[in-house]
């Protein structure tokens, strides 16, 4: 079966405004659909300005970025504004959930910048808040206590689990998560993955994941691994897919 790119990018070239020392060179990538990939490298080689340019925040300067058939250099900031919002969720090394709301709060927020995704949530289950209580009990929070707390007030682990939620609400096209796992232990990361991965195959949305974790590599479809040059001040990919079991 022919698989469908989901994203595809040539030549494509990046650099911080007012700042010539740091430039994100890339030749060629493809990404299909359902993929999950693992992104790698050296803190400042250009992990997170590379997501950044995949789900529209920062424009290229030159090449082509295509991401579910739209030119992102081609739409305007509102545009890309727009289309981050509709296709792509996002969970943050921070997490970025607003501290003082409830956890099903934070995840229906997902769908106040999105008719869309709010569309496919209340079509999934019935309301915004309904769909938002089902992804989080799939992520193992489902006691009533907890779920209304202001997100402040609860541990880390829980914290990272809303915040998936919130991203995975509406069914998004693409996850991009950046060191989501950062602040967990290695066993707990391996437990996130499991529940990640499921909603993930359960919408067959593509994932790009961000992490200094190794150890969880093996199980995505390929790694990318960013390797900066130091003489030329650039960062350039290099891709790898591992080996897939025929059984
Ligand atoms: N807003 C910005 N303006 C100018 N330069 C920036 C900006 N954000 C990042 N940079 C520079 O871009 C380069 C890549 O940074 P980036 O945050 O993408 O790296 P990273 O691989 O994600 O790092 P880490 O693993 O530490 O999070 C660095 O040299 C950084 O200083």
């Amino acid at each position: 079966m022919t698989k469908v790119n989901v994203i595809k990018a040539e030549s494509i070239v990046f650099m911080w405004p007012k700042s010539s020392s740091f430039t994100l060179s890339i030749d060629h990538l493809t990404v299909t659909k359902g993929e999950k990939v693992f992104i790698q490298g050296a803190s400042g080689c250009g992990k997170t300005t590379l997501l950044s340019l995949l789900s529209g925040v920062n424009r290229t300067h030159s090449g082509q970025l295509s991401v579910l058939g739209s030119q992102l250099s081609s739409l305007s900031g509102g545009q890309r504004d727009q289309f981050r919002a509709d296709h792509i969720g996002v969970v943050f090394q921070l997490f970025n959930l607003l501290p003082y709301l409830t956890a099903i709060e934070n995840v229906v927020l997902a769908c106040k910048f999105s008719k869309q995704r709010a569309q496919k949530a209340i079509a999934k289950s019935g309301s915004l808040e309904q769909e938002a209580i089902r992804l989080l009990a799939k992520l193992e929070l489902s006691n009533q206590q907890l779920l209304n707390k202001p997100v402040g007030q609860l541990s880390i682990g829980q914290q990272q689990r809303i915040a998936a939620a919130r991203a995975l609400i509406g069914s998004p096209d693409i996850i991009i998560a950046d060191e989501p796992t950062s602040s967990l232990d290695h066993e707990v990361s391996e437990s996130f993955l499991d529940l990640l991965f499921t909603e993930i195959e359960a919408c067959n949305a593509t994932l790009l994941f961000v992490s200094h974790d190794t150890r969880l590599k093996e199980r995505f479809d390929s790694t990318w691994t960013l390797m900066h040059d130091q003489d030329k001040q650039e960062s350039r990919l290099l891709l790898t897919q591992p080996e897939r079991s025929t059984s």
